[in-house]
């Protein structure tokens, strides 16, 4: 891609994954309501390049939007508990705002950090904790409707919505992924429901980098790695996007050692 992309969220967790990974493949314009570390800058990229903004400031972002050629938005709030208010302004204004000024712009294509939370009340009483385990064969595709856990999750299926919207009527190609639960160097300790979800690092970077080079129109992927524990099926991200994960979290022990060094050591894996 010839033109930056403007990365909104840049100095959160998330943001921090996609720089450490593919930090160096781009034109970065950096977005966040907060200073952004100068270790999270990937090389080349200058105080210049970071605007310190709320998404929810549409002169700002219409500002940071201009002469980009794709939008990553991460920027939001993401508690999964978070009130109404803020959900209401930082993810749902906030990314219609996003939206609004990447089409002013004429930006091609917007990737959207939607979550796991728009589809958690699939996991009924009755499915769980079993749909959670390897030998269990549900699986969401990301074609069902959403189905939020909670007013975060809301947000996030509106995003998603504002996608379709500025898809149909704007031609912007527009990914949303689903993130599941993004942890550094292992999957979430001693949590099933996290580690069926898990997202590593690399394969974070390498999902963001998909849905910059690939061709779609609009599209609604699960961002896991290719855990054996998974209820979200990672076919469609493998085929629109091109997604090959590295990562799995059956590679580690359920309190999140690396299986091989357990057994080299030994020791019996739990
Ligand atoms: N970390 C995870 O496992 C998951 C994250 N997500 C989504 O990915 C995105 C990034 O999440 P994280 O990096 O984990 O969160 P984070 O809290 O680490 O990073 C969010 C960043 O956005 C900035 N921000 C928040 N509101 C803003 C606003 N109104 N204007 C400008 N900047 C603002 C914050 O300053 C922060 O740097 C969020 O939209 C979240 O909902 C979704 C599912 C799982
Ligand atoms: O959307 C998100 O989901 C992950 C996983 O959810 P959890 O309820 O199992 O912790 C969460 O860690 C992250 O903060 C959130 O943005």
């Amino acid at each position: 891609m010839d033109e930056p992309v403007l990365l909104t969220g840049a100095g959160g967790r998330v943001g921090r994954a996609i720089l450490a990974g593919i930090g160096e493949a781009y034109d970065w314009r950096l977005l966040d309501r907060e200073p952004i570390g100068a270790d999270a800058l990937p090389d080349g990229v200058t105080d210049d390049d970071v605007v310190v903004a709320d998404v929810t400031d549409e002169d700002e972002v219409r500002e940071a939007a201009a002469g980009v050629g794709a939008v990553v938005h991460l920027a939001g709030d993401p508690r999964p508990n978070a009130p109404w208010d803020s959900v209401l302004t930082n993810n749902i204004d906030g990314t219609r705002t996003v939206f609004e000024a990447a089409v002013d712009a004429g930006v091609d294509r917007l990737v959207f950090a939607s979550s796991n939370h728009a589809v958690g009340a699939y996991e009924t009483d009755d499915r769980t904790p079993h749909m959670y385990r390897k030998d269990d064969e549900f699986r969401l595709d990301g074609s069902e409707l959403p189905r939020p856990s909670n007013l975060y999750g809301v947000s996030k299926a509106a995003g998603e919505t504002l996608g379709r919207y500025y898809h149909d009527h704007h031609d912007l190609s527009v990914a949303c992924v689903r993130i599941g639960n993004l942890t550094e160097g292992h999957p979430p300790k001693e949590y099933e429901r996290g580690q069926a979800m898990w997202l590593s690092h690399r394969d974070c970077a390498h999902l963001f980098d998909r849905c910059l080079l690939a061709d779609y129109g609009y599209e609604i992927v699960y961002g896991i790695s290719d855990n054996d524990r998974k209820y979200y099926s990672i076919e469609r991200a493998r085929e629109a996007l091109g997604y090959d994960p590295q990562d799995n979290s059956a590679e580690y022990t359920f309190d999140g050692e690396p299986r091989e060094s357990v057994e080299a050591d030994g020791r019996t894996p739990r």
